[in-house]
């Protein structure tokens, strides 16, 4: 590729060359950060360091995986392929995924745990909101305005790691102290929760011992956006020998609402001794013009570190164009149309990006324009799910099972929803739907069914039920607009699972000075009212589109915000909607209202999270340096009302003049590189596109979500009992008589989705295969090596990554010989073939690190049957064969169907697939 021929400029080459001591790097945009530290690190691989003794923090999974792939294909062209899988501990990611990993190896207790996103935890307060006591915390506190108020509230405590105890007696600080407790109840970890808890472990010297025994080199990246608990995390990894390497541009600190404080980065020499600091500027990115134009909008910036980007590549025209459009319609028309006449001039969709500074609110005109003219596009940001009409057909449906009203936009009236109105709606978007009679016989009879209790609710299924029964399965997969259409249901369908998910989430509560387990909430009205709820006072506003079919081969425009273009670059990148109160954001710099009191949320940090003009203009200044070779900024003059062009604009080039054509580059550069991103799959992946390639691009890709089961997590529970008793037996030096086993059970045994009769039943299941397995392989537990261990193969240019149950130590009686355990607790045997290829690139991928992996085998805990599987070379050779066909399938964007009828009838997206074989859809 050709990102491999440019030698690095003096600057880098220092960068690269550091060593001993702190290294803090001050770049500008487009000086090559990424490169520079992609070649320091595999520079100090050749000079000897061991993969795992470095951890690289990006500030996003794509930019992990940039990062990943930029030091992979260097260290095969220095250290040859095989190298590769030695770099498998080496960790590169986002701070949060660390911290998550470092929990789960090192913190017990915390290794049941699942991680909440934003939009369940917002589910869970919904339901956790008046034991929370929420509505207190503000006057007149509404639901939906409480729990937005205590969220942000909650992430200055959590970024700002302001010790409860702290917060006094506040009406908000005894929420935020139930808020933990009812964390740890249902057993959810949060964003924030991650780095606060992870910053508590390595602050017990035996966890920091263990984590920094192997750590020599931290890099991080973007640190300019760290936020103070992120500060402490990295400071309690960075002590002595470890060498820290921080890179960073002052201009480009964005998230200080979200925390980050950008004089971390100024005054990072004081805090860290003996810290040498290194200047990267020329930018390798833009044209001449940009940069100029760049440069001189950096210097309104205040306060910023002195620097100016110096500019390295040749000029050619059009570089900037700043214009302006009569109206928002235009001016979405006129780029449109420049995008036709781009690809016509050679370039790809995927060369070019559209910039907001709020999608929700800018870009609907672009997206209906697009749209319309069948361009293909990728949007990040909240567009906003009901932004479809077929969406807003499904809202309503909602609204009418839990016999509400319906509004389709945040500031519209509730309007009563009429059945027949809705019937005739639904079969308008939906003209593959069943017969009218049909649909409304079901709806009726699902309308009846969700206003009693008699049964338990399972809303991904009845959605797909729903999906089926208006023939979603037969839009035509080859059809661009159609993928996008099934990607928005799917979106749909994940919307379904995170409110189940923390709505069925089972937890313990405290009775009689007894933690009892007490299951989730699964039916009847008042869960439908619940859900309406959900939808249309949450999810309306919260829940972003469909994001875009994550193929490598996608060709299509990307539309983001300015925040999510941060470190990204293309070709062509147009900044539209320039225009006062839009750009600077209107909202931005505003005091607000804050449930903290002054001493542990003093004024100057109060500043940080109102954000200010500087910060909009850091913005600004990141959106025109991600374009290569041309930039179209511009403004529209009227919608209904006249708008003023934004004041960045006009300070750069005064008055805009009215484009109605666009200059576009004739052709265009060869592209600098190729795609960046290296494809990482789960072993769990591989095997679904095994098992049915078009079952993994509907559940992988487009995103339909799992049906949920009562018993899901039994498999999970076991493997976190047999951690804790391998745990204690090797701490107590013997295995756990029965009344231990007991105790072990009652603290850790826990199943998310079960009632309390099944979870009895099957706690009782699991203590019967525990006991047996103790009683007939106990002295493996005394031999433990590591569970839940990740293993990454490398090949052919994508990553399989997993993680083996358990790995013993002296197999054989040999020290530091090991054996690969996977734990099965049902027996199917028609799995075998599959237990043993994952445990054969497990192997692989352990040998490939340099372990010394003798024997595998898959232990069913039910029959307490041990298998052997064969890992010698030839067998090895094979299963690397078959999962290399298996990612280059999927790299190459390769998705048949493989139907057959017993594995359909289990499938759990059948219902939106055209190839099912297993007939009608009758769950
Ligand atoms: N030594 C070099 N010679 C030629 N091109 C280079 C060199 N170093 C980096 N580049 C190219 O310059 C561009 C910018 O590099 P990179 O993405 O690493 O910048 P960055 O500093 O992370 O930018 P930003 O902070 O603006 O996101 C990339 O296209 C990269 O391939």
């Amino acid at each position: 590729m050709p990102t491999m021929n440019f030698s690095p400029t003096g600057e880098q080459q220092a960068v690269i060359d550091h060593r001993g001591g702190h290294l803090q790097v001050i770049a500008c945009a487009g000086a090559g950060k990424t490169e520079a530290i992609s070649r320091r690190t595999v520079s100090l691989i050749e000079e000897g360091t061991e993969p795992g003794e470095i951890i690289a923090f990006t500030f996003t999974e794509r930019a992990a995986a940039s990062l990943k792939n930029r030091i992979t294909k260097r260290v095969a062209e220095s250290k040859g392929l095989a190298f590769l899988d030695r770099l498998s501990p080496m960790f590169v990611g986002t701070i949060h995924a660390y911290c998550f990993r470092l929990l789960q190896d090192f913190v017990p207790e915390l290794g049941n745990h699942d991680l909440l996103d934003e939009n369940q935890l917002a589910g869970l307060l919904s339901r956790e909101e008046k034991n929370l006591e929420l509505k207190k915390i503000v006057p007149e506190g509404k639901h939906w305005s409480s729990i937005g108020e205590f969220l942000r509230n909650a992430d200055i405590v959590e970024n700002e790691l302001i010790p409860s105890k702290e917060l006094g007696d506040t009406p908000f600080a005894t929420s935020f102290r139930k808020y933990v407790e009812t964390l740890d109840r249902y057993r959810y970890l949060t964003f924030g929760r991650l780095i606060t808890k992870a910053v508590e472990a390595l602050e017990t010297t035996e966890v920091a011992k263990k984590v920094r025994a192997n750590l020599r080199h931290l890099i991080v990246d973007e640190y300019q956006d760290i936020n103070p608990a992120q500060e402490k995390l990295i400071r309690l990894l960075a002590k002595s020998p470890v060498q820290l390497t921080v890179v960073a541009d002052d201009d480009q600190a964005i998230y200080q609402w979200r925390g980050s404080d950008v004089k971390m980065m100024q005054g990072f020499s004081k805090r860290y001794k003996g810290t040498t600091s290194l200047k990267l500027s020329e930018n390798r990115r833009s044209r001449p013009a940009i940069i100029e134009v760049a440069n001189r909008f950096a210097a309104t910036i205040q306060p910023r570190l002195e620097k100016a980007m110096i500019p390295c590549r040749k000029a050619a025209a059009p570089e900037v164009v700043a214009w302006s459009a009569e109206t928002d319609a235009r001016e979405a028309e006129i780029i449109a149309e420049s995008i036709e006449r781009l690809g016509q001039a050679g370039f790809r969709y995927r060369d070019i990006a559209i910039l907001f500074r709020s999608v929700r609110t800018a870009a609907p005109p672009l997206l209906a324009e697009l749209d319309a003219r069948g361009i293909p596009y990728r949007c990040g940001g909240r567009a906003g799910l009901f932004q479809q009409p077929e969406m807003q057909a499904l809202g309503k449906l909602y609204a009418w099972l839990s016999d509400n009203d319906w509004k389709p936009q945040r500031y519209s009236e509730m309007q009563p929803v009429d059945f027949d109105d809705l019937l005739a709606e639904i079969r308008k978007h939906f003209p593959k739907a069943e017969s009218e009679k049909e649909l409304r016989a079901y709806l009726e009879s699902w309308k009846a069914a969700a206003s009693t209790n008699a049964s338990p609710v399972n809303l991904v299924r009845d959605y797909y039920v729903l999906l089926y029964r208006l023939g979603v399965r037969t839009l035509d997969l080859a059809d661009p607009l159609a993928v996008n259409r099934l990607g928005t249901l799917a979106r749909f369908s994940q919307l379904f699972a995170d409110f189940e998910s923390v709505t069925r989430r089972a937890r313990n509560v405290e009775e009689q000075g007894k933690s009892t387990y007490r299951g989730g909430q699964d039916r009847g009205k008042y869960f439908y009212g619940r859900l309406f709820n959900y939808l249309q006072f949450y999810a309306l506003d919260s829940y972003t589109e469909f994001e875009g079919e994550e193929t490598f081969a996608t060709d299509a425009v990307d539309i983001l915000t300015v925040h999510q273009s941060k470190g990204l670059e293309w070709p062509v990148v147009f900044v539209p909607s320039l225009v006062e109160g839009r750009f600077p954001s209107r909202k931005s710099g505003n005091e607000q209202n804050w449930l903290l009191t002054e001493d542990v949320f003093p004024e100057e940090v109060r500043k940080r999270y109102e954000g200010s003009e500087t910060e909009e203009r850091r913005l600004f200044y990141v959106a025109m340096t991600r374009a290569r070779d041309t930039l179209y900024l511009s403004h529209f003059e009227k919608k209904s009302n006249k708008f003023k062009p934004s004041r960045f604009l006009t300070q750069l080039f005064g008055d805009v003049k009215r484009l109605e054509t666009l200059p576009v580059p004739k052709k265009p550069e060869a592209a600098p590189h190729g795609t960046d991103e290296l494809p990482v799959v789960t072993f769990s992946e591989l095997a679904a596109y095994e098992t049915c390639p078009l079952q993994y691009r509907l559940s992988s890709l487009l995103g339909f979500q799992s049906q949920l089961a009562t018993e899901l997590g039994y498999g999970k529970a076991i493997h976190h009992i047999l951690r804790h008793v391998a745990e204690f037996t090797q701490q107590a030096g013997k295995k756990p008589t029965k009344k231990q086993l007991e105790a072990i059970f009652n603290d850790h045994f826990y199943l998310p989705f079960a009632n309390l009769p099944l979870f009895e039943n099957l706690r009782e299941r699991a203590n019967a295969l525990v006991h047996k397995y103790i009683d007939h392989h106990g002295d493996d537990l005394l031999r433990v090596w590591q569970t839940e261990r990740p293993f990454e193969l490398h090949l052919g240019g994508a990553n399989v990554t997993g993680r083996a149950d358990v790995i013993l130590d002296r197999e054989g009686g040999v020290t530091n010989k090991l054996a690969l355990v996977d734990y099965k607790t049902a027996n199917d045997s028609k799995q075998d073939d599959l237990f043993a290829f994952q445990l054969q690139i497990y192997a692989a991928a352990g040998r490939g690190e340099g372990l010394d992996v003798v024997a595998a085998r898959v232990h069913h805990l039910k029959e307490t049957r041990r298998e052997d599987v064969p890992i010698d070379t030839v067998r090895i050779r094979t299963a690397k064969a078959r999962a290399l066909a298996l990612v280059e399938g999927i790299a190459e964007g390769d998705f048949p169907e493989r139907p057959g009828k017993e594995k359909c009838t289990r499938c759990d997206v059948r219902a939106v697939c055209k190839h099912a074989a297993c007939g009608k859809y009758d769950l």
